[in-house]
């Protein structure tokens, strides 16, 4: 519905996976529209293509296999980049979240919409320390820092959505 509302016709998806939120942007965007969908594993990727291929929305992906941080980087090397997209869905590696945020309030114009997923990793950013398993400490305090760091940020609009494992919503002001 949110994709509906912007309609945006340049979007940005980071992290792919099987490419299930691929698949619903592609489904949601107008039919001129495009996502750069970039993931540093193709094979997760070639999973979930016959489906997005049935959809017939296979010509609205820009699938690139790589590091995201590099693929933004290169860019904003071309200042015709800067601004021109109206949507980015994020969902990777979650101690990257605010490097991906400052290469993307470049990139998304004034007015666009970005989405982070898992902004409430589990319920675990409520939690104490000691009570987080292992395996969560790392990206919880990379959300904790995150999360501070999104809510005095001038340049943006935000909303912590607390459904689902939570999304934030962020709109680029200025
Ligand atoms: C949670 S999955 C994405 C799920 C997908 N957005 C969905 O909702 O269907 C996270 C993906 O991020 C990718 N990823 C992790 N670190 C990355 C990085 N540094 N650059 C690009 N992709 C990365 C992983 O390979 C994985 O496929």
């Amino acid at each position: 519905m949110l994709l509906k509302l912007i309609n945006p016709k340049k979007t940005i998806e980071i992290g792919v996976f099987t490419g299930y939120s691929l698949l619903l942007t592609a489904l949601a965007i107008p039919d001129d529209g495009k996502i750069l969908a970039i993931d540093v594993d193709r094979k997760t990727y070639e999973i979930g293509l016959p489906f997005i291929k049935k959809a017939g929305v296979e010509l609205k992906i820009d699938y690139i296999e790589s590091q995201a941080l590099p693929v933004l980087d290169k860019l904003l090397e071309d200042q015709k980049n800067e601004g021109s997209f109206e949507f980015a869905f994020v969902d990777a590696d979650k101690v990257n979240y605010l490097n991906y945020h400052e290469r993307l309030m470049k990139l998304v114009k004034v007015g666009g919409v970005v989405i982070y997923d898992n902004a409430l990793w589990g319920g675990t950013v409520t939690w104490p320390e000691e009570e987080v398993p292992e395996d969560m400490r790392e990206s919880r305090l990379s959300f904790l820092e995150f999360n501070k760091s999104i809510a005095v940020d001038p340049r943006i609009d935000s909303s912590l959505a607390a459904f689902g494992d939570g999304i934030t919503i962020c709109r680029r002001i200025c």
